[in-house]
């Protein structure tokens, strides 16, 4: 396996300005973006590889338009991603309602595609916590339910953006050493487990 590459596609979902560009941004570019918010048409591509051990791993990122106009545009981006990370904005309840959407979706169309919940803008409920409109214990009872790994990340200050897209890349490349175990007849026993990322604060 030593040096072997393995590419995926990875699909940004969510409700309209709840940051999903903004993550991509940060991941890919180490940068914040200030100024007035652009919404995305269509759906944007950018690619960034990630060293997994002795590995690299290609992440083809599709950043989709959250506007609901451009919903039925955004099914043909999520087929055959290996993995969906399904954002909502931690201050907007609405949002989260929306993630409930786009987990059906995937669930109902693309049964392979590894969900993760990711709770964006950390860093306006950490600076006053009154603004969390999303209540922490019910979206990890839902990521447990859909056994999702769920993140809480701060496109703005950077907090827990890499850990995502790097845990994503760990995991297409454990289940794509998975696969090529699995035909050559080795059982690897592994078992993963839903787990939580917090504010890097704590
Ligand atoms: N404070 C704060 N603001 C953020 C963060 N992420 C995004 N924003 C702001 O939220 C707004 C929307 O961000 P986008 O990244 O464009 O959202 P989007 O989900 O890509 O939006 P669509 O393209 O419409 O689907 C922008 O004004 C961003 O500056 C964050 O982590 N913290």
């Amino acid at each position: 396996m030593s040096g072997q590459r393995v590419d995926a596609k990875v699909v940004m979902l969510g409700k309209e300005s709840v940051g999903k560009t903004s993550l991509v941004e940060r991941f890919v570019h180490h940068r914040f973006l200030v100024g007035p918010y652009q919404n995305t048409i269509g759906a944007a591509f950018v690619a960034r590889q990630v060293q997994v051990g002795d590995k690299v791993v290609t992440l083809g990122i599709w950043d989709t338009a959250g506007s609901e106009r451009y919903e039925a545009m955004s099914r043909i981006y999520y087929r055959g991603a290996k993995a969906a990370i399904v954002c909502f904005d931690l201050t907007d309840s609405s949002s989260f309602l929306r993630v409930k959407f786009w987990v059906k979706e995937l669930q109902n169309c693309e049964e392979h595609c590894k969900i993760y919940l990711c709770g964006t803008k950390n860093d306006l409920v950490e600076s006053d916590r009154s603004m969390r409109q999303v209540d922490y214990h019910d979206v990890q009872d839902f990521a447990d339910e859909i056994k999702a790994q769920l993140f809480e990340t701060s496109s703005k200050n950077g907090c827990n953006v890499d850990k995502l897209f790097e845990k994503v890349a760990e995991d297409i490349n454990n289940t794509a050493f998975q696969h090529i175990t699995e035909e050559q007849g080795v059982d690897l026993g592994q078992k993963k487990n839903a787990y939580f990322y917090s504010c890097c604060n704590h």
